[in-house]
């Protein structure tokens, strides 16, 4: 079963669960940003606008120069970021920025490298501060995590673990076991990116991981059309859009800023009508 927190640690973890509950049963969308893309300023007004238009959780994207879990979608987009000028210490401001306006699910997503370089309990220590509820980190072995896991438990932040379709019973059952948050189910194997056809298997993956643990249960990887998020929102708690947010975001740069923002808060609110 899961290892609960202490009560008085859980505050900020339970954000996380408010999130998933406000959406009474239904699943929640959880759109991925890489933050700074393809500015700081025009980064944060996408972040607001998402949040604005009824996101519960958002994951921010930490950029990073060798994104191999990535499609090119979102390398480009890490690559506007870096070019940009923006810095992990940015990321905390963005995020207490969105904090002072919002009580949304914020999630940080990083590499694992950036977080050791900008060295552990710092990080974390400066993420709560800033307000964040969670992280997750593609490329963080399970075998590797504890220190990684008490960091971010001291933190009260709540470690995000992956699963993917080739993860052994046994795996699911540890990794799920030692989930703060939700558990996040990667759909396919491969790297992140829009897909046509939808794997089956995650199905079956989500069923797998809701035997060792209560945590909601979030789909990501490939989602590109509101179809496919209503045929995930069948099974799981929360759908996770990452790309196809990113190409939108991509497709707009000559267009200004309130392209940008009309662009992505209409597939957001199309996602969410479909999984009502
Ligand atoms: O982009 P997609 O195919 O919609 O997948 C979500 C993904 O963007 C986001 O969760 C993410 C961005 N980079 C990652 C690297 C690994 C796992 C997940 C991610």
């Amino acid at each position: 079963m899961w290892n609960k927190l202490p009560p008085e640690e859980e505050f900020r973890l339970e954000r996380i669960q408010k999130a998933f509950e406000k959406r009474k049963g239904k699943a929640a969308i959880l759109p991925f940003l890489t933050a700074g893309d393809p500015n700081f300023d025009d980064s944060l007004a996408c972040f607001r606008a998402l949040l604005q238009a009824g996101a519960d959780l958002v994951e921010i994207g930490i950029p990073y120069s060798d994104p191999l879990a990535d499609g090119k979608v979102i390398q480009d987009a890490a690559l506007r970021s870096l070019q940009s000028g923006f810095s992990l210490p940015r990321i905390f401001e963005m995020t207490q920025l969105l904090r002072r306006e919002s009580e949304a699910g914020l999630i940080l997503f990083s590499y694992v490298n950036p977080v050791f370089q900008y060295g552990l309990e710092r990080f974390f220590q400066d993420a709560r501060k800033a307000g964040a509820d969670g992280i997750i980190i593609p490329d963080l072995p399970f075998e590797e995590s504890v220190d990684v896991r008490q960091a971010a438990d001291a933190a009260d932040i709540a470690l995000i673990p992956l699963v993917t379709p080739t993860s052994g019973r046994d795996r699911i059952a540890s990794i799920s076991s030692e989930a703060r948050g939700f558990v996040y189910c990667v759909s396919s194997l491969g790297v992140t990116g829009e897909r046509v056809q939808m794997s089956e298997r995650v199905e079956e993956l989500v069923r797998t991981v809701r035997q060792s643990t209560p945590l909601p249960v979030a789909v990501g990887f490939g989602v590109s059309t509101p179809e496919q998020a209503q045929n995930i929102a069948a099974y799981a708690d929360g759908v996770i859009v990452g790309s196809a947010f990113v190409r939108r975001i991509g497709q707009s740069l000559d267009q200004g800023q309130d392209a940008m923002l009309s662009t992505i808060t209409e597939f957001f609110k199309e996602l969410q009508t479909a999984v009502q």
